[in-house]
C-alpha cells in the first residue's frame, strides 16, 4: 500500500516493448520537495520511467499515482495539467521571441485557443514572469531574444517555461548536458532553489553533481531498482560497484 503522504507513488510498473520488459515491475516514492536523482547505465530505463509517468508511454501492468490520484490511464497533456512538468534534453523554446516573451506564453491560461484569444499581458502575468526570471537566473535577460542565449541560459529558460506552470513535479533529463563548470554550479543552485516548492526527479550521470543535489538516489539496472538511498550508501553498495560505478 502507498503513504498518500508521496508525491508520487510508482508502484509494480512494468512497460514491455515487443515482450522486452524496459521496465520490470518497479515501485518507487517520491516525497513532496525531495530531489531524486535516478542513474544507472545506459539502457537501465530511466528515459522510459519517466515518459511513463508524464505519459508518453503507457503502461503495461502497475500503477503511478500523483498526488494520491490515479494517472496511469489519463493522457500526457491531462497529467501536465494535473501539475506533472518533464524537460527534455534538447530545450524546445522560441528562439525569435524574448526570455519575457517565452516564459509569457507558458502562463497556462496562454495554453489552449480560447485561453490564448483571451489572453492579456496582465499584472499577475508580468510578476510570475519576473518571479520565475528571478528564480533561473535571467531577470536582467527579459529583453534578450531566446536564440542568443548561451546553451546554460537556454536551459534555464526552458526550466522557467515549465516553471511557469507551477508544477508539483518537475522531470529532468540530464539537464548538465554540454554545461560549463560555471553554469553547472548555478544549476545546482537552482534546483535546489526550485525543490523547496515541489518534487524533483533528476536522470544523471555526472556524479560530482549527482553529490552536490540529491536528497536521494536511485540506482536503475534493467528495468528495476538495484539500490536506493543517500549518495553515500549507494557509492558504498557492492552491488552498485558491480554494475555501474566501478566502470
Ligand atoms: N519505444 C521503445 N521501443 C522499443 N524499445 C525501447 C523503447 N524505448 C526504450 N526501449 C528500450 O528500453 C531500454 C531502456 O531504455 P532507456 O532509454 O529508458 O534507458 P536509459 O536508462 O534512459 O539509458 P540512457 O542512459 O542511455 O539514456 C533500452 O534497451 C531501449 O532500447
Amino acid at each position: 500500500m502507498s503513504n498518500t503522504d508521496y508525491a508520487l507513488a510508482v508502484e509494480d510498473l512494468t512497460v514491455s516493448f515487443d515482450g522486452f520488459k524496459a521496465i520490470d515491475n518497479l515501485t518507487l516514492y517520491v516525497d513532496k520537495n525531495e530531489l531524486r536523482v535516478i542513474i544507472g547505465p545506459n539502457g537501465a530505463g530511466k528515459t522510459t520511467l519517466l515518459d511513463l509517468i508524464c505519459g508518453r508511454t503507457r503502461a503495461s501492468a502497475g500503477s503511478i499515482k500523483f498526488r494520491n490520484e490515479e494517472m496511469t490511464k489519463l493522457p500526457e497533456y491531462t497529467r501536465v495539467r494535473r501539475g506533472i512538468g518533464r524537460k527534455f534534453q534538447t530545450p524546445s523554446i522560441y528562439e525569435n521571441l524574448s526570455v519575457f516573451q517565452n516564459l509569457e506564453v507558458s502562463f497556462p491560461k496562454g495554453r489552449s485557443v480560447f485561453g490564448a484569444l483571451a489572453f492579456r499581458c496582465t499584472d499577475d502575468v508580468v510578476s510570475r514572469v519576473k518571479l520565475v526570471a528571478e528564480d533561473i537566473g535571467l531577470l536582467d535577460k527579459l529583453d534578450t531574444e531566446a536564440g542568443l542565449l548561451s546553451h546554460g541560459q537556454k536551459q534555464w529558460l526552458e526550466i522557467g517555461m515549465l516553471l511557469m506552470q507551477e508544477p508539483e513535479l518537475l522531470m529532468l533529463d540530464e539537464p548538465i548536458a554540454g554545461m560549463s563548470a560555471r553554469e553547472r554550479e548555478l544549476t545546482a543552485e537552482l534546483l535546489q532553489r526550485i525543490c523547496k516548492n515541489r518534487s524533483v526527479i533528476v536522470i544523471e550521470h555526472d556524479m560530482d553533481f549527482v553529490k552536490q543535489i540529491a536528497h536521494k538516489v536511485t540506482v536503475m539496472h534493467q528495468g528495476k531498482i538495484l539500490a536506493e538511498g543517500t549518495m553515500d550508501k549507494v557509492q558504498n553498495d557492492p552491488k552498485v560497484i558491480d554494475v555501474y560505478l566501478g566502470h
